[in-house]
Parts: C-alpha cells; sequence; structure tokens
C-alpha cells in the first residue's frame, strides 16, 4: 500500500483525488489537511464519500505527519509547495504537485508570470514535468513531479504529434481554448457566480495568460526549437472541461494525419484518438481521465484543426497526479483511474 498525503484537501482537486483514490487498490490516505476544516470528518464535508474514509479527518498541515506518507499531494495555491517540498524529500517523501511551482523550468520567468520569487529556485533541476506521454521514463525515477496545469494538458497532446513529426510551420500556431468554472477553483469569487457565469461566455487573458509560458516551454521540446503560440482562454457555462481547438499550418499535405495521431498514441492508456471526422464533447471525459482528439483539415487545405478535449479536474489535475503516482509507484498505470466519462 502507498501510503497517501494530501496538502488543501478541501479544493476541488483535494476532493477529486480522494474520489480517484477510493476506488484505488494500492493507496491509502492517511493524512489530508485543511487548515479551515481542521477536525471536520472527511465524510462530513463529502456526503459522497461516507463509507470510503470512515475515521479520516481534516488536519493542519505538519511536516512531521505529512512526511511520514510514501508520497504527498499539494492540491494548493501556489507558493505553498515551495515552502513545503524541500523539508518533505528531506524526510524520504515524494511530492506530486498540482500547482505551478515547479512547472517552469526558469525561476525567472515563473516570477515573472506569478508575481512572486520563485521559492524553491534549488528544487527546480530535479522537477519532472509530469505528462507521462512525453516524460514516463524520468517520471518512474522522480522525486519531485510538477503536474501540467489543465489548459497545458489539452494543448500540448493535441499539437504534440504534429511538431515531433515536424510537419507544422512552427511560427504560428493557436490555441483556442474553453474551460468550465471549475478550473478557477472552489474560492468565493464574484466571477465565479452562477448568476454570472451561466448564461454568458467570455475570452479572458487574450495579452498574456500565465499557462502561456508552460504551453511554450512544451511545445518547444517537442519541436526542437522555440514557438510562435496564440493562446486564448475562454470561460464557459459548465462546470468541468475544457475543450481546446487547435490550428496550425502543415508544411506536407501528403501527410495522413489520422494515422499519425494514431501511431503516437497507440500504447497511451488515456489518449484516445477518435475516428476521422469526430467532434469529441466534453461530457465524453466528464470524470475520466482521458483526452479525446480528433483532427481535421477542412478542404484539405494545409490548415489542420486538432479538437482535444479533457476533464480539467482529472486529466487536467488529480487524474493526472494519480496517473504519476502510479508510475512513480511501479503501480499499473491505470490503477484508481478505470472511470469512463459521463453522459448526458
Ligand atoms: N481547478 C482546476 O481545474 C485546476 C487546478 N490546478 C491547480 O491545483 C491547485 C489547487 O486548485 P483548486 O483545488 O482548484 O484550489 P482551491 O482554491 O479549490 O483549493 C485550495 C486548497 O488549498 C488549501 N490551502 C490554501 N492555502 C493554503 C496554504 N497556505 N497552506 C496549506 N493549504 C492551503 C485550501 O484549504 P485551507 O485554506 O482550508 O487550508 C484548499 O483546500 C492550484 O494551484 C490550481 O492552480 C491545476 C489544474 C486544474
Ligand atoms: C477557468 C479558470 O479560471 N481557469 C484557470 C486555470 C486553471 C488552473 O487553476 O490552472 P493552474 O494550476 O495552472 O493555475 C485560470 O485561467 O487561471
Amino acid at each position: 500500500m502507498v501510503k497517501v498525503g494530501i496538502v488543501g484537501g478541501t479544493g476541488y482537486t483535494g476532493v477529486e483525488l480522494l474520489r480517484l483514490l477510493a476506488q484505488h487498490p494500492q493507496a491509502e490516505v492517511a493524512v489530508i489537511t485543511s487548515r479551515s476544516e481542521a477536525g471536520l470528518a472527511v465524510a462530513d464535508m463529502y456526503p459522497n464519500l461516507r463509507g470510503h474514509y470512515d475515521g479520516l479527518a481534516f488536519s493542519v498541515p505538519d511536516i512531521k505527519t505529512l512526511g511520514a506518507c510514501d508520497v504527498v499531494f499539494f492540491a494548493t495555491p501556489h507558493g505553498v509547495a515551495h515552502a513545503l517540498a524541500g523539508e518533505l524529500l528531506a524526510a524520504g517523501t515524494k511530492v506530486i504537485d498540482l500547482s505551478a511551482d515547479f512547472r517552469l523550468q526558469d525561476a525567472e520567468e515563473w516570477a515573472k508570470w506569478y508575481g512572486q520569487p520563485h521559492g524553491a529556485p534549488e528544487l527546480l533541476d530535479e522537477a519532472v514535468y509530469g505528462l507521462p506521454e512525453v516524460n514516463r521514463e524520468q517520471i518512474k525515477k522522480a522525486r519531485l513531479i510538477a503536474v501540467p496545469g489543465c489548459y497545458p494538458t489539452a494543448t500540448q497532446l493535441g499539437f504534440l504529434p504534429l511538431l515531433e513529426a515536424g510537419l507544422a510551420d512552427t511560427s504560428r500556431l493557436i490555441a483556442d481554448c474553453k474551460s468550465g468554472v471549475s478550473g478557477a477553483g472552489r474560492g468565493a469569487a464574484v466571477g465565479s457566480l452562477y448568476s454570472e457565469t451561466s448564461e454568458s461566455m467570455k475570452a479572458y487573458a487574450v495579452k498574456g495568460h500565465r499557462h502561456l509560458p508552460e504551453i511554450r516551454q512544451g511545445l518547444r521540446r517537442a519541436a526542437g526549437k522555440d514557438v510562435g503560440l496564440t493562446f486564448v482562454p475562454h470561460l464557459t457555462p459548465m462546470i468541468r472541461g475544457i475543450h481546446s481547438t487547435l490550428y496550425a499550418t502543415v508544411v506536407d499535405r501528403s501527410v495522413d494525419l489520422q494515422a499519425l495521431f494514431e501511431k503516437r498514441y497507440a500504447n497511451e492508456p488515456f489518449v484516445d484518438v477518435m475516428p476521422a471526422g469526430s467532434h469529441p464533447e466534453t461530457r465524453s471525459v466528464r470524470g475520466a481521465n482521458v483526452c479525446r482528439i480528433a483532427v481535421h483539415r477542412p478542404q484539405d487545405g494545409d490548415l489542420v484543426v486538432v479538437l482535444s478535449v479533457i476533464d480539467n479536474l482529472v486529466k487536467g489535475a488529480s487524474g493526472q497526479a494519480v496517473q504519476n503516482m502510479n508510475i512513480l509507484f511501479g503501480l499499473d498505470e491505470r490503477f484508481g483511474l478505470s472511470h469512463a466519462g459521463m453522459l448526458p
């Protein structure tokens, strides 16, 4: 049994970790933290988990109890893992961070986008970017894993086959992405109110979103050179889901793109390349650790349109975090992650 600690158990990604780990045959949640709900039983806060975590209550974060775990997930705002990861690693505990604290390799760039100094630059060299479809071998040996963001997961998985094959004009890539409102977290905010979001849709951060450098970093690795990327996120009236519509210009029209994508992801348990002509829906991945992708070439021209959908809380956060844990501990990568998507 892998002994698990979770820091930040009262947020959306924290409860999603609990939901997924409740079905995991080889993991036991021993510690779950919350400063605001310390002392409350997990089942009293989350009635859907009654019968799964009897006897487990929230506690304030404490290095001693967390350091007795095999692995600690951080489901916390940026900066929290910076403060605690070093001590946990020194105690022999592995760290899987769902926040952005260790996603960017450059501490200066992180400070620029996150508006605060990087709190643990000495750990950056050993942090592994937890996108299994790219870094599976490094994840197996890691002590510290940075789980990718939600937009970056959907966008990178959609662009990777084209870039790795050198088939796209890398000077002009476009990612037009839509997110459900749970992407903004559970904290109270006017912009997340039902009355503000339920019958409306808007773009935001067009000038520059903090996922831009993260996506660019991943695409640069895939292409072997810098890429020109326009990334426009939108808030849509749904609770969960990311829909990324990706545009690229192909440099060789003779290549069978459907075959290219199918081959790239043939051995990936959590990427589903749909039949040619498909239009994946976010509801088909709701609750599931799956990225569904469809590739189109309208009018057989040189423009490629890739449609990529995930559940932001599962493949975009907690599911991907559990997938990383499974790889790290040599377990079946699918443990805890067998849920199908939900229709309707
Ligand atoms: N929502 C999403 O779709 C995605 C989120 N992420 C990232 O995952 C992380 C968590 O997101 P989400 O679950 O939405 O966030 P929430 O705002 O919903 O929850 C944050 C949690 O962190 C705890 N927390 C806050 N401050 C501290 C602190 N200083 N020390 C310890 N615990 C703290 C809170 O509990 P308490 O205050 O009681 O201690 C709460 O349980 C974020 O970094 C987010 O960017 C990544 C991908 C997708
Ligand atoms: C809809 C919405 O607000 N989405 C969030 C992104 C999701 C997220 O939390 O990602 P990080 O872990 O990288 O911060 C945003 O745009 O900031």
